[in-house]
């Protein structure tokens, strides 16, 4: 195993995943620097929510390699991946899974709760965030009480709130309207970009591609494009590299 370059938060090489024996990814290598906003783009079933549940620990690839940092994550133990996931990542799904018997408030502050730090302090900072993307006087509500497209910025402050290095947004705006969908990306990508957080942003609107920094496609669990042109002249069937 080699270690990724130092400037790729993360790194992955050589992923292959099947579902039941029925192939989800065939050989996908990508690395995502600090700070950098990666669109990951394609229609359904291309193998994007089991990229991402690959590169964020919750899924081991049945071969290749995923690097955070200096960790190597597809063959960290399942209690230190879980660690990794509550402390170093944050994570948006399309439908926001908040805690039904939650305030907003405490919602979005239960990464912090989970990781030990003190009630007050951890309100405060989930206000702090709620207040940022514009949903502060929601604080006390119950998720069942907002609307769909607040309820997201909820689980974006969520997956903000303990400042990870890594957030992982798949499908972040399909419960959403056109014009929701590109306020609640615009937030989530400038909250980001203000802490220097990477975002590896899965979806298949191609609007993400104007609020990207890079973005990569995959086509039935392969990378079709996002390659270097050298990687892209070898690339056979199956590899490619970003
Ligand atoms: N748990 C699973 N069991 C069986 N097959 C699965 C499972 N998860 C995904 N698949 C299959 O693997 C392939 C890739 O699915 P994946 O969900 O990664 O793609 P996607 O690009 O995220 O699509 P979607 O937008 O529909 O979520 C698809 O053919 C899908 O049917």
């Amino acid at each position: 195993m080699v270690a990724p370059p130092d400037n790729d938060v993360l790194w992955a090489r050589g992923l292959r995943h099947a579902h039941q024996g029925s192939p989800a990814l065939t050989g996908v290598s990508l690395a995502a620097r600090e700070g950098e906003i990666l669109g990951v783009l394609g229609q359904r079933g291309a193998g994007k929510t089991t990229l991402l549940n690959c590169l964020s620990g919750r899924l081991v690839p049945d071969e290749g390699e995923v690097w955070f940092n200096s960790s190597p994550v597809h063959t960290l133990p399942a209690a230190v991946r879980g660690r990794l996931r509550r402390d170093r990542f944050g994570w948006i799904g399309s439908g926001p899974q908040l805690l039904p018997e939650l305030t907003v408030r405490e919602n979005a502050a239960l990464p912090l709760l989970l990781s030990g730090v003190p009630h007050r302090t951890a309100k405060n900072a989930a206000q702090e965030w709620l207040e940022r993307l514009d949903i502060g006087p929601l604080a006390r509500k119950r998720p069942a009480a907002l609307l769909q497209a607040e309820r997201q910025r909820v689980a974006i402050a969520r997956a903000l709130v303990n400042l990870p290095q890594v957030v992982f947004a798949d499908e972040p705006t399909v419960p959403l309207h056109r014009a929701d969908r590109t306020h609640v990306l615009r937030t989530l990508t400038s909250a980001a970009r203000s802490h220097g957080i990477t975002v590896v942003l899965a979806s298949n609107d191609p609007e993400v591609a104007s609020l990207a920094d890079r973005v990569i496609t995959l086509v039935d669990g392969r990378l079709v494009s996002g390659m270097p042109s050298q990687d892209r002249e070898g690339a056979s069937s199956c590899s490619a590299s970003v």
